[in-house]
């Protein structure tokens, strides 16, 4: 048989499509063993089981004693109960009336007028899905939308002043939705409190300007009560903020930037539903967890480098960096056995990649494996040629089958998905594939993809800092001092102390006579 030919053959063997989604998946160049699957059949059956036990609502996330929601979210008829199919689908009639109300102007600003911009306040699973969003679909936004992810004040300063000097009405015709599930996040506590010194500074109320997604009873929920927000959407116990771009976390922005959001939903659910078999060979999410599986040898030993080859889609390996790495990197499996399990996930999008880092994949060190993005419609309307019979997206179209041969001509493996364009329905499809995976992956490895221990030692060891902090700024005097006549004095770490010594001489509490080591450097009161 030719090379040609056999390529065709394992093309045709290893491609899973979906005609009603305009979708396929093909891991033919990840050379996958006829056997795999057989080979693990008992954790395959897990997943599936597993899989079905999220679904119909068993406490599937055990350290934080809580079930595992978001497939209920595009299919309300699946919530275990009349109450979570209620807070599914109440709170989509209220987002929907919200949006429209923002749209027409009878939810407007107090100095008249619609509101113009839209300013989300949120960070990791409550910003990364609206971004990706954003990005992908909402080119039409009938608000033009910024974000504070970030604790970053220099980060925040570029956005408002982006906001006063580049759009219509500014601060003033600006809607905030701050955004948490827990509703205690410091950098969204921060940031919304700097947005609001942002309104007072021209003489405006916050709450008349705020919205809130959040639990009840949280401290934003509070926050946002008392200081009459003009609406807070729920936000429940069941969805996790990694996978909550499905719930209100998502939606309320989708729906004012004026997605259609009924579409994003509606692939999520068709997704659902096609990955839903319990034959491998036909579920698209477990050929992906099998493959990733197969790349890592069910441990992670390759990266997955996400390269779609669509602009609009370049948000996509961010989002899946959380979605997977905070999902899977787990020191733990479920019997408490130290595995150290993760996939880490990188990427960009093609072509532009090509010129950067895929010199790397081709002939660097090959810890990784690609995931290919294939956008079958290059644009709406005409194109220019850019040579004889040839147009932008041909060229789009070789570069990733060029790339695509060139790795595997060099034993870098790739999986590749192709979808005809990019829609709402089709977000929402790519959504719910790599939500399934991620599932099907952490249940054929045994570990819980629904918790975050991990976050956590980093959130305990900044407050550590933050009250040190306080006592370096007591201890500092009108007399110069070295770190660690101040750590003796306040009885902490001397690393730590000349670390906040340096970070106040930075902004304007101290001031620093430079030494020739950081023993020698000398802090006094600015
Ligand atoms: O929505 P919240 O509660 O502010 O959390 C934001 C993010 O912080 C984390 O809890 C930990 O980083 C993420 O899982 C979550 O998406």
């Amino acid at each position: 048989m030719s090379k040609a030919s056999s390529h065709w053959q394992s093309y045709q063997n290893s491609v899973t499509r979906y005609p009603e989604l305009g979708f396929s998946i093909d891991t033919s160049r990840m050379d996958i063993p006829a056997d795999y699957a057989q080979k693990l059949e008992k954790e395959i059956a897990r997943a599936f089981d597993g899989i079905k036990k999220i679904e119909a609502g068993e406490v599937m996330n055990p350290d934080e004693g809580r079930m595992v929601g978001h497939y209920w979210l595009r299919n309300a008829d699946l919530a275990p109960n009349d109450e979570i199919k209620k807070q599914i689908t109440e709170p989509l009639e209220d987002l929907k009336a919200f949006a429209k109300k923002v749209h027409r102007g009878e939810v407007s600003n107090p100095k008249g007028g619609r509101f113009e911009n839209l300013l989300i306040i949120g960070i990791g699973g409550s910003a990364l899905g609206p971004q990706f969003i954003y990005e992908a679909l909402g080119a039409d936004s009938p608000l033009k939308t910024f974000f504070f992810d970030n604790t970053d004040p220099a980060g925040m300063d570029a956005t408002l002043s982006e906001i006063i000097s580049k759009t219509q009405g500014g601060i003033s015709k600006t809607l905030s939705l701050v955004v948490s599930k827990s509703g205690g996040t410091p950098e969204t506590r921060n940031g919304m409190l700097e947005a609001q010194a942002a309104y007072e500074a021209i003489g405006l109320e916050f709450g008349d300007h705020a919205v809130a997604i959040t639990g009840e009873g949280s401290k934003l929920f509070n926050y946002a009560t008392e200081n009459s927000f003009l609406s807070i959407f729920p936000m429940e116990d069941w969805v996790g903020g990694r996978t909550s771009v499905m719930s209100t976390v998502g939606l309320v922005p989708a729906a004012l930037q004026g997605i259609d959001i009924d579409a994003l939903l509606e692939g999520a659910k068709v997704m659902d539903e096609l990955t839903r078999t319990d034959n491998a060979s036909e579920n698209a999410a477990m050929q992906l967890a099998l493959a990733w599986h197969h790349a890592g040898n069910g441990k992670g030993e390759k990266d997955m480098v996400v390269l779609p080859y669509k602009d609009s889609l370049v948000l996509f390996s961010k989002y899946l960096q959380q979605l997977v790495m905070e999902s899977l990197g787990k020191e733990k499996d479920l019997d408490g056995k130290v595995v150290h399990q993760g996939i880490a996930v990188y990427g960009n999008k093609g072509s532009t990649d090509q010129h950067a880092y895929v010199q790397q994949l081709r002939d660097g060190v090959p810890n990784f494996f690609a995931t290919f993005i294939e956008v079958r419609k290059g644009r709406d309307g005409n194109s220019v040629e850019v040579d004889p019979n040839t147009t932008s997206a041909d060229y789009l179209q070789g570069f990733l089958r060029g790339t695509r041969t060139a790795l595997y001509e060099s034993g870098r493996k790739s999986i590749t998905l192709s979808i005809e364009e990019v829609d709402a329905r089709m977000i929402g499809a790519l959504i719910a594939l790599f939500e399934r995976a991620v599932s099907h992956y952490a249940l054929l490895v045994n570990i819980n993809a629904y918790h975050q221990p991990g976050v956590e030692a980093g959130k305990t060891a900044a407050g550590i800092f933050l009250d040190l902090l306080q006592k370096v700024k007591g201890a500092l005097t009108d007399s110069e001092q070295t770190a660690e006549q101040i750590a003796s004095w306040i009885e902490a770490d001397t690393e730590d102390v000349y670390h906040c010594l340096t970070h106040l001489a930075n902004n304007g509490t101290a001031t620093v006579s430079q030494g020739s080591t950081p023993a020698e450097d000398r802090f006094k009161k600015a």
